[in-house]
């Protein structure tokens, strides 16, 4: 499989009353095209604001400060705001947590999946009658895709007459409606309840194999990761501590921080657990010393973990950032 994007090295900082704050340091990744990776780790540990930086989504006071971020051969950091625009929408799409103020409460649904085709879409007809046709009837296409009941007349209404679900479904449908070649899906499902969680996750997983689009499922939940990810990514304050084919981490976690993770889940119930493993908390990301970051709440931590950590290999196609893998069979 071709490499879609490819991220190395990245650095993304926010500089806040108590300093600076090292939210992604030192990340990598690779996401081929048409696979679906997951990206897992306890709240707080830079998943959104990774995938952001690669949208070039990033506000002041925060900043993208080092790395490269290559997609479709392109490295974003180098385009202007303006080209990160055009990308955005026709060739990266990202769904955020809350459907509601993703979505613009003065404009219906129609409007704003018309403000999406407008901008990106290059087959649509030149000319106005035609080209209003084409919009609306690509419009009413995409809620039928995503499972809207009824999208002639869904698209004249305001995204307060949704449901929750529906809503979530609606801000897929404007990601989806040029067709990206990758899909960012951030917490797609928090808030619905588990059947509507089910359905919204079938339907990406769905429509990732019909239309052949890459996918980054950022979510706390492994039972989501287990049932659509091909891969999946662990991180931990800042950092990513393990990485390789779902089943094989899964089944066979490398890092303490993965190990724990799973092991605070019974699994048959891996699905809709919350993510409460291990005691203590994630470090202050202010001021960290370049050292193993997991060293104070892991069970196997010596005084040699006391060093900057790189990530080893840990069998074929699996990383892991820990001095202690050897020993962690
Ligand atoms: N605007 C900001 N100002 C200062 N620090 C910020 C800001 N936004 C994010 N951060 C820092 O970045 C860290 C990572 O945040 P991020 O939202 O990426 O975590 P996450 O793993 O996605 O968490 P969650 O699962 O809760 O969404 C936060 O703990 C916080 O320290």
């Amino acid at each position: 499989m071709t490499v879609l994007l490819e991220v190395t090295n990245l650095r993304t900082e926010f500089n806040a009353r108590a300093g600076l704050v090292r939210a992604v340091d030192g990340v990598s990744l690779r996401v081929s095209r048409g696979e679906c990776l997951g990206v897992v780790g306890e709240s707080g540990s830079g998943k959104s604001v990774t995938f952001s930086s690669v949208m070039g989504l990033v506000r002041s006071p925060g900043r993208v400060t080092q790395g490269t971020i290559f997609f479709d051969g392109r490295n974003l950091r180098d385009l202007s705001s303006e080209e990160m625009r055009a990308i955005r929408g026709r060739d990266i799409a990202m769904t955020m947590q809350d459907a509601l103020t993703a979505l613009n409460p003065a404009l219906t649904v129609g409007e704003q999946l018309a403000e999406v085709l407008e901008a990106h879409d290059e087959t649509l007809p030149s000319s106005g009658s035609a080209r209003r046709a084409a919009i609306r009837d690509r419009s009413v296409e995409m809620l039928g895709l995503v499972g809207i009941p009824s999208p002639d007349t869904r698209l004249r209404q305001y995204p307060h007459e949704f449901s929750g679900g529906m809503r979530q479904r609606i801000m897929i449908a404007i990601a989806l409606a040029c067709r990206p070649k990758l899909l960012i899906a951030d917490e797609p499902t928090t808030a619905l309840d588990v059947t509507i969680q089910a359905q919204v996750l079938e339907l990406i997983t769905d429509i990732r194999e019909r239309l052949g689009m890459a996918v980054v499922l950022i979510t706390h939940d492994l039972g989501v990761v287990a049932e659509h990810c091909d891969r999946v990514m662990v991180m931990y304050a800042g950092q990513v501590v393990e990485e390789g084919p779902t089943d094989q981490v899964i089944g066979q976690p490398r890092h303490p921080y993965t190990r724990g993770l799973l092991a605070s889940i019974p699994r048959p119930a891996l699905r809709g657990q919350p993510l409460t493993p291990i005691s203590g908390q994630v470090p202050d990301l202010v001021g960290l010393p370049p050292q193993c970051r997991f060293h104070s709440r892991c069970p196997l931590a010596r005084p040699e973990c006391l060093v900057e950590v790189p990530m080893r290999d840990a069998g074929p196609g699996r990383r892991a950032r820990c001095l202690r893998l050897e020993d962690v069979e």
